[in-house]
């Protein structure tokens, strides 16, 4: 009987102690390899590391959406050069103007490249955002005179028209005396400049206009930021499970480059046969380069990237910018002052006037500082390389915190007080460099700069034309900031509006 239950038992247990014993041993090797490796890798570069938790780092710092705040936090607590874990992935978070003078342009070529997390599907891995070393280089060479003033002027009457749907929504909201969500309100333009210039669409009915443009929307609607980076790199599993639950990402996607699809064709067809096409941003990509264009696919890919990058972050500023300008009434006087002497009326705006008004330049630059959009950048270290004495590991991501040296108060006296001042042009001879980094820097900077700050002073000459802005009953004071996949008001920025003519 003994011998039975010897037989019965024995085994059963020594089966389960030997799981238990091996469950135990992966979670050691695990954490060992996941949290203890990575973390004395940290460590071991004699910066202050902040406590990350096992397995997920320091991902929830201050909370998931207050991402902006924990580099602020992190900076007084740690100095402005310090480490964090990534998940399982040592991030050393270089704040240090001088030292992040040398990443971006002394040693760029060791840190040429963005951090890749995952490796993007087709046709995003041929995005000049995700290209690396020298097919980074040949595609922003062919892109960047896509951006140069004469081309931007060219697109100048498509994003005027924008502008002047934004005032008709503006206007409407007055008429109604409703409080109006300038975030959101301001979306619809950035989406239709982007969609216009980049995509080449034409709007030929309204209906068409409202399905793209949701279409588009559907892109950025969801603010879960892990979501929207799945969707926008496609991975292989999301693209199949999407569908099925009911999601439109995948499909919006689809729908997107067809069109683009469709217009390229037609551009093209329209090329051989000699007929003018519409001075956009997509012929000049189709027409740029000399011996070495870009394909259709990288067009398309190029599209979706300016799409991503600049339809949320414009549109964030223009939000930014009008509730700063509605909560001090002083700077909306002086800038009403230069418009009204400068730039007096619709027929006045043109791209020469837009960046000849230093005012608005000064209030653009002071909104860009105290909410920078793109509020973290990252680059890889292709090779051990010591820095003023700190020696960053190869392969190692190095991230700016953007949010956090726009807000030191070494760099920046009273960080939260809102002062366009501070960029008048005698105060921005002093100024430090790479203290101010609103488009990145070095020469893997923003290649859409000029076209966001081009739209961007566009509204804004518009708006203050047409309206006083100001706070009412809704105005969040202060304004509650989200940091998501970029930098945006919590709950919208609702402005009031009174009508000036
Ligand atoms: C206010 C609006 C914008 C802000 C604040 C902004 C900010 C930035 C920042 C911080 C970077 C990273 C730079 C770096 O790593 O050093 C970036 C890259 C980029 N941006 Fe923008 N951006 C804006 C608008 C736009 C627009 C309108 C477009 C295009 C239509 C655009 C296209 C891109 C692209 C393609 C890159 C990647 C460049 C490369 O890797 O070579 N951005 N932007």
């Amino acid at each position: 009987m003994i011998k039975i239950f010897d037989f019965l038992w024995l085994p059963q247990l020594s089966i389960q102690s030997f799981l238990f014993a091996s469950f135990l041993g992966l979670i050691t090797i695990t954490l060992y390899r996941n949290f203890i490796v990575p973390y004395r890798k940290l460590s071991k570069l004699g910066i202050n590391v902040s406590p990350p938790m096992p397995l997920l780092g320091n991902m929830l710092d201050y909370g998931s959406t207050n991402r902006h705040i924990a580099q602020v936090k992190r900076q007084e607590l740690y100095g402005n050069v310090c480490g964090t874990l990534f998940f399982h992935i040592p991030n050393l978070w270089v704040g240090d103007p001088e030292m992040l003078k040398i990443i971006t342009v002394k040693e760029f070529s060791n840190f040429a490249n963005r951090f890749s997390l995952t490796k993007p599907r087709p046709p995003f891995d041929k995005t000049v955002v995700q290209l690396k070393d020298q097919d980074w280089k040949r595609v922003r060479t062919i892109l960047i005179p896509t951006f140069s003033t004469s081309k931007l002027k060219g697109i100048m009457p498509l994003i005027t028209d924008a502008g002047d749907n934004l005032i008709k929504t503006m206007s409407k909201a007055e008429e109604e005396g409703r409080a109006i969500d300038m975030w959101r309100t301001c979306g619809v333009y950035t989406m239709k400049v982007i969609l216009a210039t980049v995509f080449g669409i034409d709007f030929e009915s309204k209906e068409q206009e409202k399905k793209l443009t949701e279409s588009a929307a559907r892109l950025f609607r969801n603010t879960n930021g892990v979501i929207q980076f799945f969707s926008i790199f496609l991975t292989p599993l999301f693209r199949m499970v999407e569908p099925l639950l009911g999601g439109n990402l995948v499909k919006s996607t689809i729908y997107l480059a067809k069109t683009a699809e469709n217009v390229l064709r037609e551009r093209r067809r329209n090329l051989k046969n000699g007929i003018p096409c519409r001075r956009d941003i997509l012929q000049q990509m189709i027409e740029a380069g000399d011996g070495d264009k870009l394909t259709d696919e990288e067009i398309i890919a190029q599209a979706f990237i300016f799409l991503i990058a600049g339809y949320d972050t414009t549109a964030n500023t223009l939000g930014f910018a009008s509730y700063s300008l509605a909560t001090n009434p002083d700077v909306q006087k002086k800038l009403r002052d230069e418009i009204d002497s400068l730039c007096p009326d619709a027929n006045s705006i043109d791209y020469d006037t837009l960046f000849s008004l230093p005012y608005l330049d000064m209030v653009i630059s002071e909104t860009l500082r105290m909410y920078p959009p793109a509020y973290f950048v990252n680059r890889e270290a292709k090779e051990d390389i010591t820095i003023n004495g700190l020696l960053v590991p190869k392969d190692i991501m190095v991230s700016f915190p953007i949010y956090g040296i726009h807000h030191n108060p070494e760099l920046w006296p009273k960080p939260n007080e809102f002062i366009p001042e501070r960029f008048s042009p005698e105060e921005k001879a002093k100024q430090i460099p790479c203290s101010y980094l609103p488009f990145g820097g070095g020469p893997r900077n923003c290649v859409g700069m000029r076209l966001a700050l081009l739209e961007a002073k566009l509204a804004l000459v518009k708006i203050i034309q047409n309206f006083e802005l100001k706070t009412v009953a809704e105005t969040e004071i202060p304004l509650k900031l989200r940091s998501g996949t970029t930098l945006s008001p919590f709950n919208g920025a609702y402005v009031g509006l009174t009508r000036r003519y």
